[in-house]
């Protein structure tokens, strides 16, 4: 269990996080999701021991990370958001710093090493060098170097960023086999969807303030009330008049507290006025859209 109690940090004049409270199961996948700038980074870099100054505290199974960082490092494996790898060595070098840095040595990290390579699919790669490594490559081999000490608690900070969907593909069956294996797992990312597929439990972060977290249920029962989506060439604004509606796509959503009838009674007008509907159908919003409602901006730019 990772307890964060009232977690604040600032830079300077830069308040990154204020007062952050949540709690994770063991064994669970935290999914921790906002813009760039909303102080993901700096939030797992405090749960994995790495930065110093900061108000509140974490407490990861009984460890205080504010007073007891040693043993909270030994439980986690952090994964930055930048690779870190020295790209002169072969993979099963790089590895083997990474070891020797956990303290592991001798035939138990060759071990270590071994299954680790396994799990992040470079058995047959271990020994060329990262340069000639394609960035999923990279991405994997980074991953690997935080497993070595076989963490209880997986940190992984953006891992999908700027990678091809095929190694992002690899990247989540790493960590779905961590979650069979059973460890702990906090993810970051702006990617919705990523989240969505992955994470029992999700925190919505914006400038710094965590504004909800819960299970995709609970955000779902709370914002997840459906609207309407229409289509069709011939369907414009007024042919929708005068429910609330937004463009959406080629379409418009309509928002209505009984969105049901109301889809039966478009159906009648759509019919009287001769128009044919693209598509007319109950549209349930994704993380996406609850984070738009409750900050009023986008995620992402695109
Ligand atoms: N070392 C630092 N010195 C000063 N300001 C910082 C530092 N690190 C982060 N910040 C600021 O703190 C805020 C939160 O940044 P953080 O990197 O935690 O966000 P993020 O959600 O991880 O964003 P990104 O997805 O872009 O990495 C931002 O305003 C950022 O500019």
């Amino acid at each position: 269990m990772i307890e964060v109690a009232q977690v604040s940090k600032s830079y300077g004049k830069i308040q990154a996080l204020t007062n952050i409270e949540f709690t994770i199961d063991k064994g669970s996948c935290f999914g921790l999701v906002g813009p760039n700038g909303a102080g993901k980074s700096t939030l797992m870099k405090i749960l994995a021991g790495i930065l110093r100054h900061f108000e509140g505290d974490v407490v990861v199974d009984r460890f205080s990370v504010a007073k007891e960082k040693q043993a909270v490092k030994q439980l986690i494996g952090y994964i930055p958001q930048e690779l870190c790898l020295e790209e002169t060595l072969t993979a099963r070098d790089n590895l083997l710093l990474f070891g020797r840095l956990y303290g592991l040595s001798g035939k138990n990290l060759n071990n270590r090493i071994d299954n680790v390579l396994e799990k992040i699919g470079l058995t047959e790669r271990s020994k060329d060098t990262v340069l000639d490594f394609s960035g999923g490559m990279k991405r994997r081999l980074n991953i690997g170097c935080a497993l070595l000490h076989d963490p209880a608690i997986v940190i992984m900070d953006e891992p999908t960023v700027g990678i091809d969907p095929q190694s992002r593909n690899s990247i989540f069956s790493i960590i779905e086999q961590l979650k069979a294996d059973g460890s702990t797992i906090i993810y970051s990312s702006h990617y919705m969807e990523e989240v969505e597929q992955l994470c029992d439990r999700i925190g919505l972060i914006d400038k710094g303030v965590l504004l909800e977290n819960g299970t995709m249920n609970r955000l779902m029962e709370k914002y997840g009330t459906p609207s309407l989506y229409v289509s069709g060439d011939t369907i414009e604004a007024e042919h929708l008049h005068p429910y609330q509606i937004a463009p959406k796509g080629e379409g418009y959503l309509v928002s209505d507290a009984e969105p049901l009838a109301t889809l039966e009674k478009l159906l009648v007008r759509f019919r009287e006025l001769g128009l044919q509907p693209r598509r007319l159908e109950l549209y349930y919003p994704k993380l996406e859209d609850i984070f738009f409602q409750l900050t009023g901006t986008k995620l992402r730019d695109n």
